[in-house]
């Protein structure tokens, strides 16, 4: 099971000290949109070359230009770009074809995805290689990735399962008791006052949940 640090509403500067703060916790380091926007594609480069034995994933939420836009994230460095499921299946297989090129991979967002069953099942026949369960930013007041996760685990073959959407250390169990082979942790890194403590004890239960399996007291069975 992976860590995955998301880097949205932050400052280069301001991430790479947290990324360093905190590395020997993470698996993979995000550009998440916002900071994407903010900063630009060579965001990527930058982190690439700072952190070359981390994987670089561009949260590019591509939704058209499948090819174009999924090049212009490897060109620069990035190991997995990111594409909505709810594309057309056009942009989404021009995602994969470039990834494919570049010895890359594609995750799919599920975010606003309704059927989720189907849409997984579509994306693993397009060859994807991630499907992320996720809660927007604007609707984590009512909402949680967990039914979602709880769903695609039960009925994904051909892909590996990611999850995010306000996760945080308070909440992190009942998430990863159900084995994602990705947590993203955005807001409960970023915005914590001890974000080493933090990504430690994530990483040790993730650990633990890997070894012991789901019967362990933390998932309550
Ligand atoms: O993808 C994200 C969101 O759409 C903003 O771009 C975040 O990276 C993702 O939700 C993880 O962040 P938190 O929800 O703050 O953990």
């Amino acid at each position: 099971m992976k860590l995955q640090l998301s880097c949205d509403l932050i400052s280069i500067d301001r991430a790479v000290k947290l990324a360093e703060d905190i590395l020997p916790f993470i698996d993979i380091i995000e550009m998440g949109t916002p900071f994407l926007l903010q900063n630009g594609i060579n965001a990527v480069k930058t982190f690439k070359e700072r952190f070359p034995t981390k994987l670089i994933l561009a949260d590019m939420k591509i939704m058209d230009s499948g090819y174009e836009e999924a090049k212009m994230a490897f060109e620069a460095g990035a190991d997995i770009v990111t594409v909505l499921a709810v594309s057309s299946p056009n942009t989404i297989r021009n995602a994969i074809v470039c990834a494919k090129e570049f010895g890359k991979e594609v995750m799919a967002d599920m975010i606003e995805v309704k059927n989720i069953i189907e849409r997984a099942k579509f994306l693993q026949d397009l060859g994807i290689d991630y499907i992320c369960v996720h809660t927007a930013v604007d609707n984590q007041k009512s909402e949680n990735p967990l039914a979602d996760l709880y769903t695609l685990k039960q009925s994904i073959e051909n892909a590996r399962l990611a999850v995010a959407g306000g996760i945080k250390l308070e909440n992190i169990d009942a998430v990863i008791c159900e084995k994602p082979d990705i947590v993203i942790v955005g807001g409960g890194l970023t915005k914590a006052p001890n974000p080493r403590e933090i990504a430690r004890a994530m990483k040790e239960k993730m650990e633990n949940i890997s070894r012991i399996g789901k019967d362990d007291e933390i998932c309550g069975v």
